[in-house]
């Protein structure tokens, strides 16, 4: 039996009031950052929430966490209204703006800990129990004693996400989490926000623009555009909405002959080419078999646009006409 959802979301409105101009022409405009954005998600899924920038992720994102208040529509996260029951909802949920930091800036990790561990009123052993986990998995043991502020960005965020969860929270949500982060710390970010899920069943709603997270850790992905969610399902399904084109990319010294209509030529880098096509039109066989009958093809592979592209054609699509 599918378990009830633990967050629903229901035609959510924000706009913002903004002042420009000087002292003497002073004028104001709204910003409709959210105009009725809907969802539903159920206990233990990990969503990536996309869109490009200015779309209103954050501002969801901030109304979900109990900081904002919407102008209109409803919101139920585990039954609480977050802006209503501030205090419990807080003591839920955890939350990692991956741009601003909820340590304190001159403290070392530890004693920002201590302080998070009042501020949500966590028994002693229980707190002692959860942050030795977490030090662990994070490893974040060895700069324990050190001043927020001489962390890098890649310590620093694993020491964010531990903070998040000491109080160890139903439901997570993480705002670019992996920004900034080199490789290394992208994984070591990916591979945690993985296993909570999995292992302890934490719900997660990831914002990002890095499309390698969602690949690594999202079954559904939501899409959202002008304050209007677009798409909602999983990233293939994304992926075959936009475009059905996949990639055959050939090594040759050749050059090319003429191509059958429908294939188009990419890029070409050195020797190598890549060819877009529609399956659908032509078999990527019959592809195969009508280029090597006029030329010599050293290598070859056929693979799925990169999500990224895939992703950005979605952005430029037409968007739907707001209601008047
Ligand atoms: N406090 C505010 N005052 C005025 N306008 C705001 C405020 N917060 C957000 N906005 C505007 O609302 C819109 C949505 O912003 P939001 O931060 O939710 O977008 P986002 O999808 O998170 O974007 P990004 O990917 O750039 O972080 C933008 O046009 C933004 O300028």
């Amino acid at each position: 039996m599918p378990q009830p959802p633990q967050i629903v979301v229901e035609n959510l409105v924000k706009h913002f009031t903004v002042s420009s101009g000087g002292f003497l022409r002073r004028q104001s405009r709204t910003v409709k950052a959210l105009e009725g954005v809907s969802f539903t998600i159920a206990p233990g899924e990990v969503v990536g929430y996309i869109g490009p920038n200015g779309a209103g992720k954050s501002t969801t994102v901030k109304i979900l966490s109990g900081i904002l208040v919407p102008d209109s529509g409803t919101v139920l996260v585990s039954g609480r209204i977050p802006w209503r029951e501030r205090q419990s909802h807080v003591a839920k949920i955890g939350v990692v703006f991956g741009q601003r930091s909820q340590l304190w800036w001159d403290l070392p990790v530890a004693e920002s800990f201590a302080l998070l561990r009042e501020i949500y009123a966590v028994p002693e052993a229980q707190h002692a129990q959860t942050q030795a986990a977490l030090v662990e998995t994070l490893d974040i043991g060895s700069f324990l004693t050190t001043p927020v502020r001489q962390l890098s960005l890649g310590q620093r965020m694993r020491c964010e996400l531990a903070a998040s969860l000491l109080h160890r929270p139903e439901i997570l949500f993480l705002d670019e989490p992996t920004i900034g982060l080199d490789a290394i710390s992208k994984l070591a970010v990916r591979e945690f926000v993985a296993r909570l899920a999995r292992e302890q069943g934490v719900t997660v709603l990831l914002t990002t623009h890095d499309m390698d997270d969602i690949e690594a850790l999202c079954s559904r992905v939501l899409v959202i555009a002008n304050g209007h969610v677009l798409s909602d399902g999983p990233l293939e399904a994304l992926r075959q909405q936009v475009s059905r084109e996949r990639w055959l990319v050939i090594e040759t010294a050749q050059t090319l002959p003429p191509l059958p209509e429908g294939v188009a030529v990419l890029r070409t880098e050195g020797e190598r080419i890549t060819l877009g096509f529609d399956p659908e039109r032509l078999a990527v066989a019959e592809l195969i078999a009508r280029l090597s009958q006029s030329m010599t093809i050293r290598d070859l592979f056929v693979q799925n646009p990169p999500i990224e592209e895939v992703i950005a054609r979605f952005y430029q699509a037409p968007l739907p006409t707001a209601a008047p």
